[in-house]
């Protein structure tokens, strides 16, 4: 496939604690794979996968960033040029949780305003073992207007679902931003024509 081989290409960076399952989420949709000990991520990792969404190409930058603290200036300056964020947190553990606050100052601060959010509790197949439930964390989500979603890499639940989905909204997000820029200019002739795609289903 040749670089511009695409339609689209958006820059997703992961976010989080240290430990919530980033980078095994990454692995997981990129090469299909659940690794075994994962250890934890140094600075910033950097992965590519172009999926197929009616037909057309969607190149995904997928940015893998350490969680721990250490690294946060590093992280901090992957933020800016982010077209979506995933913060994600471990649902078996209440600190994970609790420092979503502190995640969201740090996009406040450091990413572009349009950026589109999700929140995901990862880690679903330790059902036994959850701390935060799917109710108080959906309430969180719905006040910080971010989409939520609970996945698990290890069982690949919901996984494909999240990408695909965040990519079905970039792609609306750019449609509709491409259509004001056309209203903007106005050139007669010159519309293109806009198909709002109806496969975002993050509720
Ligand atoms: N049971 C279970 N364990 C998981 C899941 N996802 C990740 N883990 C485990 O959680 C640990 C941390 O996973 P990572 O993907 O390295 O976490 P991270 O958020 O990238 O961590 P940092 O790189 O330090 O920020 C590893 O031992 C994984 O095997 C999951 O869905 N279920």
């Amino acid at each position: 496939m040749s670089m511009e081989d695409y339609d689209f290409l958006f820059k997703i960076v992961l976010i989080g604690n240290a430990g919530v399952g980033k980078t095994c989420l990454v692995r997981r949709f990129t090469q299909g794979l659940f690794p075994p000990g994962q250890g934890a991520t140094i600075g910033v990792d950097f992965m590519i996968k172009t999926v197929e969404i009616k037909g057309e190409k969607i190149k995904l930058q997928i940015w893998d960033t350490a969680g721990q603290e250490r690294f946060r200036s590093i992280t901090q300056s992957y933020y800016r040029s982010a077209n979506a964020l995933i913060l994600t947190y471990d649902i078996t553990c209440e600190e994970s949780f609790r420092c979503l606050p502190e995640w969201l100052r740090e996009i406040e601060q450091y990413a572009n305003s349009e950026v589109i959010t999700v929140l995901v509790g990862n880690k679903i197949d330790l059902a036994e073992r959850r701390e935060v439930s799917q109710q108080r964390a959906e309430e969180f989500a719905g006040t910080q207007n971010m989409y939520y979603l609970e996945t698990s890499a290890k069982e690949s639940d919901n996984v494909e679902k999240l990408f695909l989905d965040l990519a079905c909204r970039l792609i609306s997000e750019a449609r509709q931003n491409a259509l004001v820029n056309n209203v903007d200019s106005s050139l007669p002739g010159e519309g293109k024509s806009i198909t709002y795609l109806n496969c975002c289903n993050f509720n």
